[in-house]
Formats: structure tokens, C-alpha cells, sequence
């Protein structure tokens, strides 16, 4: 090794200063001198150069003679993040090598905990053939076949999405032996087995859905095995399963005693399984100069079973260890920066750290608050910047909490000639189901189309309805009815001539409707296309014709009706642009090809990427855009909870803060809880044994105790939730390098209050 042993760690972080242009923090050089005789925990806030500095210890250790570089592992979580280490080692590396500073070029082994995992499998005889399926949904066609209780919201493949959610929740925080049921199934019977599963997911399902939940997992189980395929849990699974025996633990920890020096990045994402493996297959000399680096304000993952406990107890896991801080952000701009502090900071589980920007008066922040003169003003400056030839486009990114929120969004730029890859064409309007009703009922009645009337039958008067009609045509004969006008005489006169069943009076109805509705547009058309009244007349018909159904779907919550009005408010103004009906159907469909068609993506000039919050961890950009974050989970109120109820809070600590609040505060009280949706508080407080002015006297009762501790764990829970969510949106704000937009739309996620940002923009 042409190490430089001779010279100081100094000297080494001096020589990388030169060679690489920075300028290390005093932070970022007490890193770089760490002696690896203790566990570290580096304590790294967003955009730290905690990547970087987490190479460039490695490559002191080297060059300082420590550990050879075959003998150190760096592990990630994403293959993203392992290319991005491997890429930054390389260009290290040579500019290094400019400043005399030589390593020999055997690179560390930097891998992702799945490959490590596979690796290890496959040193046992009984895996060494297995090959790794990456996603359930390989399998979706035979899943799907096992959900007989389809849900009226979403469609299946949520459902199924839904169910491996719950799934990995499940593996992930140990929660199932099985894979597929709760421990201690064997002693319940099937209500409590689904009692238990629903509390493994914040979502509130119907029964059926736990139902088709263990028929989906199971089956999947029996798939995988005919298939001799393993996911990324089975790894987890059978590596413990195989390390009970001796023999393998053994075996697996001789692959694993090359490494002499190991590094964890992003510790705060780590799960319980994959600490118990790595801490049990690390040699006792490795453990005790473990590394591990992360942002506990980034722990956003716990749906997959992250658990930032693991980072924020390192000094207790791992006795004796050390703790280390990086706390100036060099991405971020100070101004972005200071916006998001007041946020995070307010959050109970986190590290003790001060947060500064590199640059405290880089940075600027845009508000945009929606109303009737400008709707789409944050969509607009997005538009203005995608078109400005000095902005490289990579480096604006919107960043949404939903993925619906990408539909009138995309839509709305495609009008701009601007395409958005949402990365998903299920969310192209065009394909929404809602926008379908409406525009295939809107072309039934423009173009005198029967086979879009009868699609959408259903949705005009009910399955009952489609009945009629399949009645009506069966008199008919067997030919084939193009033209709505042809089935619209043929009922006509079935009207006249015939006894009417009562199939038949109950769709009379719904026709004279359609009738009534297509007669008036045909009039409309006759007298000439061109009239700017038209296609609004024309949604309004649709809309008559289909309201029963809609609310129906409203009143029965399976559609959010402020989901919907956006949905129409924002149709109706498109529509209101048009003077012709033809000429929109053609926008759409040339849209809805823009959008989904490969050859047609790969046409458009201006392109701007959507991703989720989640998608754009460990990801900057200079152009930030939080577009849609609305109160869909976090509803307005519901904070008290987080407030009032931290999520470690102790039982005694949580019954006597709530003894007062109920007490002094009631309607905020009932306010929190009810926004929070804990439906274990309306459960106590009807409870006829509880009387909040005899507090005390109402523990003695033993279903009063229980509720209450029932509620204890909801409160816990959903205030863990809150804070997640917290963490995500700091997530989306420290992503921006110099400039933030923040839309605040009427149902604004409250969270978006907590941050220091100025007043909305004029326009
Ligand atoms: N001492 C320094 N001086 C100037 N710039 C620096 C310094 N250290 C790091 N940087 C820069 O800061 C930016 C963030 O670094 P890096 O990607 O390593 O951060 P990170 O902590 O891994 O980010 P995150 O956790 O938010 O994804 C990079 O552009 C990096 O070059």
C-alpha cells in the first residue's frame, strides 16, 4: 500500500482541502480525526457533506495505514446511495492523487443491506440457487385474483399496495413470526386476528380488506416458494432463521470478518432486523469502531419499519461510544434554511443539535396562496422557469406529499406545453375515473355515441339502469347499435307501445332524462359548433345526468367531495376555453398521448420531474416546488396532540395532562381528538363510568383504565405520526439550493404554518 503513514492526520486533511477546494468545518475535521477506538455516531443535519466526509475518513484510515481498503464496508440503504458513494470515492481518488496524496486503487466494498444480505445467503448451501424478486408485483395477476372484497374507493392494485404496506409494517417491526399473521395468532380467534392487523396501519379498512389480506400474503408466500424466488424480507427473515444454528452463524460471520472498519450511512432508516444481524455478524473488534452516520430530523421511513430509535439511543446500544456533530447545512440557503428550523424543531424525538446555513443570506422563498384571480400561480412561475433557457430544467424538481396531487397539475402544464414526468400514467387525468364519467358522458351526448352512454350507464341511473338498456336492446334483435339517437327512438317507442315491466319504468325515467339532455345539445350543435356557451352547457349536462351517482359516492365517503370539486371546478375551466366540444375531446386525447405514450415523451422539449417527498431524500436541487401539501392526514387541530402528547410520553404523564385538558380545555379537546380521527376518545368519553370532573374517581373503574390506556396508545401513536410527517416536510424544504415554493392552498397542511414564511406572492 503506498499509503502516506508518515504524515499527520493534519497533514492528510490538509493535502484533501487543497486537492478537493473545501474548506473543512472544525466539525468536519474532529470527524476526519477520529481514531477509531470508539463507536462513532455521527450526528450529520441535511446537507452536511456527510456523504462526503464519511469518504473521506475512510480514505484517512487508508492512507493513515488503520485498515487496508478491502477491509472496510460502507453500507446504504439504496442502490442510489451506494453508486453515489462508489462515484464519489473514484473522483476522490484521483483529485487526491493530483495533491500527492496516493491510495492503491482497490476500492471498499460499498453495498446496499439487501446485496449484503444476498451475499451472505448464498454462502449457504441451501439458498446458494435462490434469485430475488424485487417487488410483489411480479405476481400481480395472480394476487389480484384473491381479493374478493374489492374496495368502492380504490382500485385493486391500491388494495393490493395497501396489503404489502401492512405486510412489510408488519416483518419489519417483528410483529408476525409467520410473514403473514400477528404473533400469538394460534390464540385468537379471526376478529382479533383482524383487530390486531388494523393496528399495524393508520388506514381505517373494512373488515374484508383483512380478510383479503391474509388470502393475498398467503398465496404470495406459496408463489414465491413454487418459484424459487426470495424478496427483500425473506433475506432479512432467513438469514435470522439460519443464524439460529451455529454452525451458519459461524459461517456467515467468517465472510463477514474481512471487514475491519464498517460504516453505516443513513443509520437513522435502520430496522430492527437489520441491526440484529449486522450487530451480531460484526466481529466484537469491528463493533467497537462502528460508524454509523445520520439525520434523525430525516427518519421518514417507519411505514417500512425504520426506527429512528436506534439512532437516537446509539450512546446506550452501543456503550462508550461517541458522538459527533455536523451542523452546518452547505446546500440549503440560510434564508430556507431559517424557514424550516422553527418546523422540525418543535418535534420531541429528535437529537440535540444546532442547525446553521453555510450561507445564511442565500436562498428565497415564494408563498402562493390560491384564490379566484390566480389559481395556478405556483404552477405559473413553474412555467415561467421551465421555459427560461438559463435554467437547466434537472435542477427543478416538484415535490408532492400524494400522488393525486400530480394529476391537474400535469394537466395543467401539458395546456402549457410543458410535460411533467409524474412518473405514473394511472394519474394522467385523462385515465382519472371521475374525469371518464364526465367526458365520456359529454362525448355520448355531443357525438351521439352510444358506446360511451352505455359505459357510463351505470353511473347515470345504476346497474339497474344498464339492465334497461341491455332489456331495451335484447327487443331490438342482435345488431349492433352505433348511434345513442338509435337506442334513445328504440326505447322511445317502447315507451309508447309497450307494457311496461318494472325494470322498464324504472329506466323510462333516466331515458327521458338523457333524452331531454341530448336533445338540447343536438339543438345546440344544429344551430352551430361554434358557440362559447356550448362546452360548459355541455359539462353541465353531464354533470345532471351523473349526479345521482356522485352523490351517492359522496354521501357514502367514498369520494372526498373537496377532492372532486377541484377535480370539476378545474374541468369546467378548461372547458370554458373552448368554443368547440371537438376541439377539447382532440386536446385530450392528444394530451392523454403526450402523457403515457414513450415515443411522444421523448418529443417534449420542456420537461419538469414530480417526485413524492420521499422520492427526493438525499436529493438537491436549485428549484424547489412543495406543491398540493394539503390536510389530508394531518387535519387542521389535530397538532394538539403532538403538542400536549409526545410520543414517548409515559402513561401516569399522559392521564395527568389529560385529566386537566378535558377538564379546562373540553372543546379543544374534542376538537384535537376528533381531527385526529381517534376514535378511542369518543369510546371514553361516552363510556358512562367516566366523568372528567371526578377524574380520579373514574380510574378505579376498570373499563374506564382500559380506555384510557387505549387512548394512551392512539394519542402516542398518531403524535409519532405527526412528528414523521414533520420530519418529511423539512425533507422537502432542506432539498432547495437557492430558491423555495411553498403553495398554501385553502386546506393547507397545518405543518406548512409552523415554517417561517413570508407573505403570500402578489400577483
Ligand atoms: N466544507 C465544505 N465546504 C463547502 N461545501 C461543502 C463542504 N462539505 C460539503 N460540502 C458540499 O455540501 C453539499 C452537501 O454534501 P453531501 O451531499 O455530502 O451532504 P449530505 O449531508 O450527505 O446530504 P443529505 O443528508 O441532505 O442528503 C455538497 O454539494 C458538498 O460538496
Amino acid at each position: 500500500m503506498d499509503t502516506q503513514t508518515t504524515a499527520t492526520t493534519e497533514q492528510i486533511i490538509r493535502l484533501m482541502e487543497s486537492g478537493l477546494g473545501l474548506t473543512f468545518s472544525q466539525e468536519q475535521k474532529q470527524i476526519l480525526m477520529n481514531d477509531f477506538e470508539k463507536p462513532l455516531l455521527v450526528n450529520a443535519c441535511a446537507g452536511s457533506g456527510k456523504t462526503t466526509i464519511v469518504i473521506l475518513m475512510i480514505l484517512v484510515a487508508i492512507s493513515k495505514g488503520l485498515v487496508d481498503s478491502s477491509e472496510v464496508l460502507g453500507v446504504t440503504f439504496s442502490n442510489r446511495s451506494r453508486l453515489d458513494m462508489d462515484k464519489r470515492y473514484d473522483k476522490y481518488i484521483k483529485e487526491l492523487s493530483d495533491v500527492g496524496l496516493n491510495m492503491r486503487d482497490t476500492q471498499p466494498l460499498f453495498s446496499t443491506f439487501h446485496a449484503l444480505f444476498l451475499h451472505l445467503l448464498m454462502t449457504n448451501d441451501e439458498y446458494k440457487n435462490i434469485e430475488v424478486l424485487q417487488s410483489p408485483s411480479y405476481f400481480t395477476r395472480q394476487l389480484k385474483t384473491k381479493i374478493t372484497h374489492p374496495s368502492d374507493v380504490c382500485s385493486i392494485n391500491e388494495t393490493l399496495n395497501q396489503i404489502f404496506t401492512l405486510n412489510n409494517y408488519m416483518i419489519n417491526q417483528d410483529l408476525t413470526e409467520d410473514c403473514i399473521y400477528p404473533i400469538g395468532y394460534g390464540n385468537m380467534n379471526d376478529e382479533e386476528v383482524f383487530e390486531a392487523l388494523s393496528q399495524c396501519t393508520r388506514q381505517e379498512h373494512e373488515i374484508g380488506f383483512y380478510q383479503d389480506y391474509i388470502e393475498v400474503v398467503t398465496y404470495y408466500q406459496e408463489l414465491k416458494i413454487q418459484n424459487g424466488l426470495v424478496d427483500f424480507n425473506d433475506m432479512k427473515i432467513l438469514l435470522l432463521q439460519s443464524m439460529k444454528d451455529k454452525k451458519y452463524l459461524k459461517q456467515y460471520q467468517d465472510v463477514m470478518k474481512q471487514f475491519k472498519l464498517v460504516i453505516i450511512d443513513e443509520f437513522q432508516d435502520i430496522d430492527k432486523l437489520q441491526w440484529k444481524i449486522i450487530s451480531k455478524l460484526l466481529s466484537s473488534e469491528t463493533m467497537s469502531r462502528l460508524v454509523v452516520v445520520g439525520d434523525d430530523d430525516q427518519s421518514v421511513y417507519s411505514f417500512r419499519g425504520s426506527n429512528p430509535k436506534y439512532i437516537m439511543n446509539y450512546c446506550e446500544l452501543m456503550p462508550n461510544a461517541q458522538t459527533l456533530n455536523l451542523s452546518t447545512n452547505y446546500r440549503t440557503g440560510g434564508k430556507i434554511l431559517c424557514a424550516a428550523i422553527p418546523g422540525i424543531t418543535l418535534n420531541s424525538i429528535r437529537l440535540e443539535k444546532s442547525l446553521q446555513a453555510f450561507n445564511s443570506e442565500k436562498g428565497t422563498i415564494f408563498t402562493y396562496e390560491p384564490n379566484n384571480s390566480e389559481e395556478y400561480g405556483i404552477l405559473k412561475h413553474l412555467a415561467e422557469q421551465v421555459n427560461d433557457s438559463s435554467i437547466d430544467n434537472k435542477e427543478i424538481a416538484v415535490l408532492v406529499r400524494y400522488n393525486a396531487s400530480r394529476t391537474i397539475a400535469a394537466d395543467w402544464l401539458a395546456n402549457h406545453n410543458i410535460y411533467a414526468n409524474i412518473n405514473n400514467k394511472s394519474l394522467v387525468l385523462q385515465r382519472n375515473r371521475y374525469y371518464k364519467i364526465i367526458v365520456e358522458t359529454m362525448r355520448a351526448l355531443w357525438n351521439n355515441n352510444y358506446k360511451y352512454f352505455y359505459n357510463q350507464s351505470s353511473r347515470i341511473g345504476f346497474k339497474k339502469y344498464t339492465a334497461h338498456i341491455d332489456e331495451v336492446k335484447k327487443r331490438y334483435g342482435k345488431k349492433r347499435i352505433v348511434k345513442l339517437s338509435k337506442y334513445l327512438t328504440l326505447t322511445q317507442d317502447s315507451m309508447n307501445s309497450l307494457t311496461s315491466t318494472e325494470l322498464d319504468e324504472y329506466g323510462f325515467e333516466f331515458d327521458s332524462a338523457v333524452i331531454e339532455e341530448f336533445n338540447d345539445i343536438q339543438n345546440m350543435k344544429n344551430e352551430g359548433p361554434e358557440n362559447a356557451e356550448i362546452p360548459v352547457d355541455l359539462f353541465i349536462s353531464a354533470r345532471r345526468l351523473t349526479v345521482r351517482y356522485f352523490n351517492f359516492m359522496t354521501s357514502r365517503k367514498f369520494i372526498s367531495i373537496k377532492e372532486l370539486n377541484k377535480l370539476f371546478s378545474y374541468l369546467a375551466e378548461e372547458l370554458s376555453m373552448y368554443k368547440n366540444p371537438d376541439d377539447f375531446f382532440k386536446h385530450e386525447d392528444y394530451k392523454e398521448s403526450i402523457l403515457t405514450k414513450k415515443e411522444e415523451v421523448a418529443k417534449q422539449q420542456n420537461q419538469v420531474q414530480f417526485l413524492s417527498l420521499h422520492q427526493s431524500k438525499g436529493l438537491e436541487f436549485k428549484y424547489v416546488y412543495l406543491y398540493d401539501l394539503s390536510d389530508k392526514e394531518v387535519h387542521q387541530g389535530s397538532l394538539d396532540i403532538n403538542k400536549f402528547y409526545r410520543p414517548d410520553i409515559s402513561f401516569d404523564n399522559f392521564v395527568d395532562i389529560f385529566s386537566k385538558r378535558i377538564l379546562f380545555f373540553r372543546e379543544r379537546t374534542d376538537k384535537a381528538f376528533n381531527s385526529a380521527m381517534i376514535e378511542e376518545y369518543s369510546d371514553l368519553v361516552h363510556e358512562k363510568s367516566f366523568d372528567p370532573r371526578n377524574f380520579e374517581e373514574s380510574l378505579n373503574n376498570k373499563r374506564v383504565i382500559q380506555l384510557m390506556y387505549n387512548l394512551y396508545k392512539a394519542a402516542k401513536k398518531y403524535s409519532a405520526f405527526i412528528e414523521e410527517e414533520r420530519r418529511l416536510l423539512y425533507v422537502g424544504v432542506t432539498r432547495a439550493k437557492a430558491e423555495l415554493n411553498v403553495e398554501l392552498i385553502g386546506n393547507a397542511n397545518p405543518l406548512l404554518f409552523e415554517l417561517n414564511l413570508p407573505k403570500p406572492r402578489q400577483n
